[in-house]
């Protein structure tokens, strides 16, 4: 690499085997890995060596701050690089997954990255309840829940515009939420993106189709968006990662007996004894186990 004519710039769309890179400048360009080299992701800070007038070729991506993804299987997705916070939203109907929910928020965790949970939908009345239920556990240990409707525009920027404000966020949701719909509340002009770069693919007018990061209008933060999972496999956690996950535990964890304990069945533990006072829900645990379990079938440790 000629260091006298690399740029640097920021990666803020993935589109499979090239990227799109904004330069320090504003302008952006077309951008492709050098050799086998790959990993880059929305968000990562690049150098890169121009080639022409509008593409270049990615020489070095710059040490991340934090990187969020997921892995199902035996493959891994990566979400974002170098955000600062993790919007997670939920909607009461159709009503989301505890099961999902919960393992973002251990991804989150695992990569040190703040989770703020956005409850979408509030104007569904009758389903709201049993969606406030299921989060009762999870403002209980301390995570940020945030009730909003994309429907109510207004009130949904004036709510999050605090949030937002000189960060970099990055949006995630299972399908069906209501994430596009509310991106395109933030970002006016987000859904001609999506609708344009999802017609060149061929895919459906309204599927979110790749990873995209998008300024919001006055400047104050980014938000990078990224396509509705229906999964999300935790393979590349180790046990520390997992328990790190579940913060009601911490209480528990300092009057376990053993060191090495892993809170399932061993005498003198801490969060069994939390469980089984009613401290800790039964469903987190449950999924705690369920994560565990799923990354000892792999052989993982
Ligand atoms: N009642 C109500 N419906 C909403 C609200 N926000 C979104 N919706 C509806 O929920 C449905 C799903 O919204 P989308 O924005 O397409 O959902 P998504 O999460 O982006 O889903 P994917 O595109 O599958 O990832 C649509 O019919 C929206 O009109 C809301 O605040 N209230
Ligand atoms: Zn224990």
């Amino acid at each position: 690499m000629d260091k006298a004519t690399a740029l640097r710039g920021r990666i803020i769309a993935a589109h499979g085997r090239h990227y799109t890179v904004e330069l320090t400048d504003g302008s952006v360009r077309k951008c492709f890995p050098r050799g086998k080299k790959a990993g880059a992701t929305v968000g990562d800070q690049v150098l890169i060596s121009p080639q022409g007038e509008r593409e270049g070729a990615i020489d070095e991506v710059l040490p991340r701050r934090n990187l969020l993804y997921r892995s199902d299987d035996m493959r891994t997705k990566q979400f974002a690089a170098n955000v600062d916070q993790l919007l997670i939203v939920v909607a009461p109907e159709p009503l989301f997954s505890d099961d999902l929910l919960g393992r973002a928020l251990v991804a989150a965790r695992s990569a040190d990255i703040e989770p703020v949970i956005l409850l979408n939908k509030v104007d569904l009345q009758d389903a709201l309840p049993r969606a406030r239920q299921r989060l009762d556990k999870l403002a209980n240990a301390g995570i940020p829940i945030i009730e909003l409707s994309a429907y109510a525009p207004d009130e949904l920027r004036a709510i999050l515009h605090p949030l937002l404000k000189d960060r970099c966020s990055l949006l995630l949701g299972q399908s069906g939420m209501g994430k596009s719909t509310l991106l395109n509340v933030l970002v006016p002009d987000a859904g001609a993106h999506t609708q344009a770069h999802s017609e060149a693919l061929g895919a459906g007018k309204h599927t979110t189709t790749s990873t995209r990061l998008y300024h919001l209008p006055d400047g104050s933060g980014d938000i990078i968006d990224s396509p509705g999972f229906q999964a999300f496999g935790l393979y590349h956690l180790n046990a520390t990662d997992i328990e790190r996950g579940f913060p009601e535990f911490v209480d528990g964890i300092a009057h376990c007996r053993y060191y090495n304990c892993t809170h399932r069945h061993e005498p003198g533990c801490g969060v069994l004894a939390a469980l089984e006072r009613g401290d800790i829900p039964v469903e987190r645990h449950e999924l705690y186990k369920r994560i565990l379990a799923e990354n000892e079938a792999q052989g993982r440790y």
